[in-house]
């Protein structure tokens, strides 16, 4: 019997202007560069080029993760597939540090400090305040959301895996070839588990922007190993 695989198709966002300006994200709203646009075209060129074609798609509710799956699906002729917006599938919250710049940031607290903000597995930065220039409180698209004030890698964990298990692994099992387009760390929220590595090991993983990672799923929804599609 043939062996069917469904593939999943996974990309960060192109670079934004705030990862240009080496400044902390999280879920502050920024858009995309004029890189960051390229980068997402090329994305999708690739796609077609190897003609894996996406037939849903899910993204975060930022603008670059959004901005990058359309200029990605547009690329290859897809921009019309069925597409799910989530929260979940958002940016860790990068509490305080929103909007500070890294090296900056690294000058005043020391570089293993902000290392360990940005890489521990459960250290969350400091927690945002509420009434601050980055409170999101008041964004329409949070609405009736419990907005954290701070996450770690482990916090993040805990909202993508269960929307990862409910809204996504069925689309897959169901055949479906799914993208999704998100961020830094809600993807490696995703690699982590799929990937099976350790809590300690995931400090070391950078996921790239704009770059396809695949997965591929047996029809027991078991992953095998990642790859970049331009390697393949
Ligand atoms: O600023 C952010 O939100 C993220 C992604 O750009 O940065 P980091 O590399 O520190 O996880």
């Amino acid at each position: 019997m043939p062996t069917q695989t469904t593939k999943l198709i996974l990309v960060r966002h192109g670079q934004s202007q705030w990862n240009l300006e080496n400044r902390f994200t999280g879920w502050w709203d920024v858009d995309l560069t004029e890189l960051g646009i390229a980068e997402a075209r090329a994305a999708g060129h690739l796609l077609a080029e190897k003609g894996l074609l996406p037939t849903r798609a899910f993204t975060s509710v930022q603008t670059r993760a959004i901005k990058t799956l359309h200029l990605a699906l547009a690329e290859c002729d897809r921009l019309w597939i069925p597409e799910t917006k989530d929260w979940r599938l958002n940016e860790r919250h990068y509490g305080g540090l929103t909007g500070l710049n890294k090296q900056e940031t690294a000058e005043k607290h020391g570089a293993e400090q902000v290392h360990i903000w940005r890489r521990s597995f459960d250290v969350p930065p400091p927690p945002l305040e509420t009434g601050g220039a980055y409170d999101l409180s008041a964004d329409p698209r949070y609405a009736g959301i419990a907005i954290p004030n701070t996450e770690s890698l482990k916090l993040t964990i805990e909202r993508v895996l269960p929307y990862w298990q409910d809204a996504i692994v069925p689309v897959i099992a169901a055949g479906e070839t799914v993208i999704i387009s998100a961020h830094g760390n809600s993807l490696r929220a995703l690699v982590k588990h799929l990937s099976g590595i350790s809590d300690d090991d995931i400090t070391g993983l950078e996921i790239p922007t704009g770059q396809p990672i695949i997965y591929e799923f047996d029809a027991h929804m078991q992953a095998g190993e990642r790859y970049y599609l331009k390697d393949s």
